[in-house]
């Protein structure tokens, strides 16, 4: 079922620090800040060679990244991102084997503009995962 890693996320507090460092000392290359309301999060997108990193801040009261922020305030590891060739088969399989999908259960359109769900972290040795079908 599982592709490539698309992206390992960070949640962060504050977006520009975050960015900065990853641009000014790591010399990373960095995308614009994209708010995506529908997600609660503003992302930017850190390219690497194999991968990418996206750094998270919350957007919104109700982002679902604040509880995780408050918890861990310097920021810290929130989810990693696997691709999958067909997203409704992979929900239904793994829905099938008693994973908790999370939401309403429908992809939504992600950062990439490709469907994306999310499986709880208590299901998958403590880290949430995305799913991005592309
Ligand atoms: C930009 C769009 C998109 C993309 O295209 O890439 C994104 O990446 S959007 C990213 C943000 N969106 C999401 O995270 C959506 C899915 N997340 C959720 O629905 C919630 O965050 C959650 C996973 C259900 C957790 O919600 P929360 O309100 O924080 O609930 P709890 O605090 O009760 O958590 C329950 C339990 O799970 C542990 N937990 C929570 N988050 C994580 C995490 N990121 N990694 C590992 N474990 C996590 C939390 O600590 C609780 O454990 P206990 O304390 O032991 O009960
Ligand atoms: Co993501």
């Amino acid at each position: 079922m599982l592709g490539r890693v698309n992206h390992i996320a960070i949640a962060v507090p504050d977006l520009g620090s975050a960015t900065a460092t990853y641009r000014d000392v790591l010399g990373a290359k960095v995308s614009q800040p994209q708010a995506m309301p529908q997600h609660g999060v503003t992302v930017v997108f850190i390219e690497l060679d194999n991968t990418k990193v996206e750094l998270l801040e919350p957007l919104g009261e109700e982002s679902p990244i604040r509880t995780f922020l408050g918890k861990n305030p310097s920021g810290g590891m929130h989810h990693i991102c696997y691709e999958v060739a067909d997203i409704a088969a992979a929900r239904d399989q793994l829905k099938q084997a008693g994973l908790r999908v999370l939401g309403d259960g429908e992809p939504k359109l992600g950062a990439h503009g490709k469907p994306v769900l999310f499986l709880h972290p208590k299901d998958l040795a403590g880290t949430l995962v995305e799913l991005e079908e592309v």
